[in-house]
């Protein structure tokens, strides 16, 4: 048996227990915290959580048996959650950067066989061994910033061979790296150029081949499509979900991202767990969202790498939208694995509260990819995932940005920062 780990004395513990489903609109500035906290962890799993004083009385005589983490003048969190992410590809494109700032947009570059088009060529090309390398270092540096669950996708290869190679890496990656991972099939994440005006003919492939393989393989949890204007039509998009949801897959979507398409409106329609991006969804998408219950899963550093205007996470909030965000980690609008800098954002050009980032990137992230039951806050029994960050409160964390004030990370009880 292990020995017990007792983190006290934080000057602030962010639990963010109770409540069951997602939290929205005032819920999602209830922090559950504790001035002066402490956890108790027993195995890899919360067994207690209060004020140090509480837990003195109770836990003070075994405090010799344990590892004693004094966290005076710390701020305390759950692990952080990353519900979107693209972090298993080949190569990088440095080049569409500086080709952006010169005037270039996101979608020209895409349509002149750049973009996404380029990254699967790389990831194509890429053996397994490299792509894991890649995918590892990633995965190192989320959980630096003091992220310890990951969705990621697939959808750099577009073909059956490379969407399997990327899946069986985050498969191994999950049993091997501290890191969770929750896998995504995104086969429909552009129509591959060898069936550019056979369009049709690829979203068969994806319903009759491909998402039976995967889900034969148990490879992927949930099911992403990027419904956008000159990618996949919202009627495309739906039968693509449906099909995996007859496969057990639930569905995500990529909506609303370029231009106002009806991609918040159709996660309502189908059921989505979450809808992606949304900086163009309309005001009928919101409402519709929020009466469905659909996760808004926002990414500001997106908004900010391709220069548009974050979507409208404040009105989201108070519209009754259940709000989550992500760092999106993709090597072409979004190449970052800080989860701190998003919640800076979140805040900043979203107009969240510190308290509401905190939140989003905790337990409605945990929701957004249904890891609620094990991660995502600081209650009895889940994993003992947790960051101690050398700040004295919460608003301190959102409010010092751009820098890394991660002190240590634990992942089911173990020191891994
Ligand atoms: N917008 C679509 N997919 C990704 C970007 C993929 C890429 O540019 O490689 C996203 O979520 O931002
Ligand atoms: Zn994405």
């Amino acid at each position: 048996m292990r020995r017990p780990l007792w983190i006290k004395n934080a000057a602030q513990l962010v639990t963010v227990a109770g409540g069951k489903g997602p939290r929205s609109g005032p819920e999602m500035s209830d922090l559950g915290l504790i001035e002066d906290g402490s956890v108790w962890i027993e195995n890899g799993k919360i067994k207690a959580v209060g004020t140090t004083a509480e837990m003195n009385a109770q836990f003070g005589e075994w405090e010799e048996d344990a590892d004693v983490i004094e966290a005076y003048g710390k701020l305390v969190t759950p692990g952080l959650v990353d519900p979107h992410t693209h972090f298993v590809y080949g190569g990088s494109r440095e080049k569409e950067f500086e080709m952006r700032l010169e005037g270039a947009s996101y979608m020209d570059i895409m349509n002149a066989g750049g973009g996404i088009h380029a990254t699967a060529r790389m990831t194509r090309e890429s053996t397994e061994e490299e792509l894991y390398g890649q995918a590892e270092r990633r995965l190192d540096s989320f959980l630096r910033h003091g992220v310890t669950t990951v969705e990621g996708k697939s959808g750099y290869g577009m073909d059956l061979e490379t969407e399997l190679k990327q899946l069986h890496i985050m498969k191994q990656l999950n049993e091997r790296h501290p890191v969770d991972i929750v896998p995504t099939f995104m086969g429909a994440h552009a129509i591959p150029p060898e069936y550019k005006g056979r369009e049709e003919e690829f979203v068969s492939l994806i319903i009759d081949e491909m998402i039976p393989a995967v889900t034969s393989e148990k490879l992927a949890v949930f099911n992403d499509v990027f419904c956008e204007i000159g990618v996949y039509t919202p009627e495309q998009s739906r039968r693509i979900l449906e099909a995996g949801r007859r496969h057990g897959l639930i569905p995500k979507i990529h909506a609303d991202e370029i231009e106002p398409y009806g991609g918040a409106e159709l996660a309502a329609e189908v059921g989505a767990i979450s809808a992606e991006h949304l900086l163009k969804a309309s005001d009928e998408g919101i409402r519709k969202m929020a009466e469905a219950g659909v996760i808004a899963c926002l990414l500001p550093a997106t908004a900010l790498y391709l220069r548009e205007k974050a979507a409208r996470g404040r009105e989201m909030i108070d519209a009754g939208v259940p709000v989550t965000i992500s760092t999106d980690c993709n090597p072409g609008s979004s190449p970052t694995t800080s989860m701190p800098l998003v919640m800076n954002l979140a805040c900043i050009s979203m107009r969240m509260s510190p308290a509401e980032a905190l939140v989003a990137a905790t337990i409605n992230a945990a929701h957004a990819i249904g890891v609620q039951d094990k991660a995502g806050s600081i209650e009895p029994g889940k994993q003992a995932d947790l960051v101690l960050w050398n700040v004295k409160n919460y608003q301190e964390l959102q409010y010092l940005f751009g820098v890394n004030h991660v002190g240590a990370v634990w992942k089911k009880g173990e020191k891994v920062i």
